[in-house]
């Protein structure tokens, strides 16, 4: 049976309706993909709470959740995860890099272009079509 470790990742959105998009370190998995920042959800929490906790430990700022997008499940050669999407919002502090290789603001039109970690690219398409419905 396939264990599917849940994980939250945060489509934080700036000014000019970009959004945060993080590149993996060369010694974490995935290394070097595009995704959004978050992490694994502990035994004891929340997925909201985790991703709160997960964004101030990485990017040392505190973020407020705005709505949610639909997880996707992803198996990967050696492990498959849930990945739980959120859209946020910085409320407090400035970002400071705390394990990513960079980070960068993107313009939506230019997200499916990244090389994502493959699990993402679902969630990128679903969250601009979300954009696009709601203008
Ligand atoms: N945070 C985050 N993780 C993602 C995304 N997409 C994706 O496939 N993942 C995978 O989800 C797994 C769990 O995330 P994590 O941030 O806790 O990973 P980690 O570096 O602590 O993993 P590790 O300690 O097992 O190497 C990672 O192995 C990562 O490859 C994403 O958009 N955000």
């Amino acid at each position: 049976m396939t264990v599917f470790i849940d994980v939250t990742c945060a489509i934080i959105e700036g000014e000019l309706g970009k959004v945060l998009v993080a590149q993996r370190s060369a010694e974490m998995k995935l290394p070097l993909k595009m995704e959004f920042p978050g992490g694994k959800v502990e035994p004891d929490e929340s997925p909201e709470e985790s991703l709160i906790r997960e964004i101030k430990e990485e990017l040392d700022v505190d973020i407020e959740i705005v709505s949610g997008i639909p997880a996707n499940q992803h198996s990967y050669p050696d492990f498959s995860i849930n990945l739980i999407p959120f859209v946020c919002r910085i409320t407090d502090g400035e970002i400071i890099l705390r394990e990513h290789a960079m980070y960068h603001w993107v313009a939506i039109d230019e997200l499916l272009s990244l090389d994502w970690a493959e699990a993402d690219i679902p969630i990128v398409s679903d969250y601009i079509r979300s954009k696009k419905i709601r203008k």
